[in-house]
């Protein structure tokens, strides 16, 4: 493995006594595509929510870059390198694309949102350079061509697309994305994967995917760590992980006994 960009040690989290994540070790090397799979309810999104700060975990660390950041507010984190997607879409609605993705930067800037508005001179250069900084990510991931439209007309696909860009322009270490593939067109699927390795190759982005695409995690990931009931089952790059027997079994054996007896 590459040296190491994030680290969990003996992570656990529980909720209402229900242990969710257990004593969870995991080493991301940098500039690695990890895909994070498992069952429905396995902790995958518990798992993100405790590296980017969101859910502090009850025992363990998390390590980013060298640095101890766990119990640090969830912007302190953000701020020291680590980015987020969400699920559902979080762009501001009333916004155009160009707007929401300004928004992602203007919270790291100087002056800020207020500053901005007011209009004052010496906002103005910073205003201009945080505008370049977020055209230049939506020309990243090919959507300049949706700069001026309202971020809630896009389709959900883009819109996940649109907030991977929001997350680039901070310049993040390490990106967290989760189920960003949903709503995505077989055909979009190829695209996706292609755009995932682009950040990692021209940005040097480590990521972190949890995914249900079983075809995306398997296509695009170096490694693959699968989740099952808090705990890790398997841990490895993505063909030894699909033919591991407890993998199988865990997750993804009904989709496969299905083909299996189909074939
Ligand atoms: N804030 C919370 N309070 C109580 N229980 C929670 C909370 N967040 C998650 N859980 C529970 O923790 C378990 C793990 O949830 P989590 O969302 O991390 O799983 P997941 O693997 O991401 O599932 P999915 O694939 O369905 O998104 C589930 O049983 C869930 O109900």
């Amino acid at each position: 493995m590459s040296r190491s960009m994030l680290a969990l040690r003996r992570v656990g989290v529980s909720f209402g006594g229900v242990q969710v994540l257990d004593h969870v070790d995991l080493d991301v090397g940098e500039g690695e595509i990890r895909g994070i799979i498992g069952p429905n309810g396995a902790g995958k999104t518990t798992l993100l929510n405790v590296i980017c700060g969101i859910h502090p975990p009850d025992i363990g660390q998390v390590v980013l870059d060298g640095d101890l950041v766990t119990g640090l507010k969830p912007s302190k984190i953000a701020r020291r390198g680590i980015g987020r997607t969400f699920q559902t879409s979080q762009l501001f609605k009333g916004m155009s694309v160009l707007e929401n993705l300004m928004c992602g930067l203007h919270r790291r800037t100087v002056t800020g949102l207020v500053g901005a508005g007011l209009g004052l001179p010496s906002c103005r250069e910073e205003e201009e350079r945080t505008e370049e900084a977020a055209r230049l990510a939506l020309e990243f991931v090919g959507m300049s061509q949706f700069a001026d439209r309202p971020g809630h007309q896009l389709s959900f696909g883009q819109q996940r697309v649109v907030e991977i860009a929001r997350t680039l322009i901070s310049e993040p270490k390490v990106v967290l994305l989760d189920e960003p593939a949903v709503g995505l067109s077989l055909n979009r699927l190829s695209e996706f994967d292609l755009l995932l390795r682009r950040i990692r190759d021209d940005k040097g982005v480590t990521l972190l995917l949890i995914e249900h695409v079983i075809r995306l995690v398997m296509d695009v990931c170096d490694e693959v760590t699968v989740l099952n009931s808090g705990r890790i089952i398997a841990d490895g790059k993505p063909d030894v992980v699909r033919n591991d027997p407890s993998v199988v079994e865990a997750y993804l054996g009904k989709e496969l006994r299905a083909r299996h007896s189909a074939s």
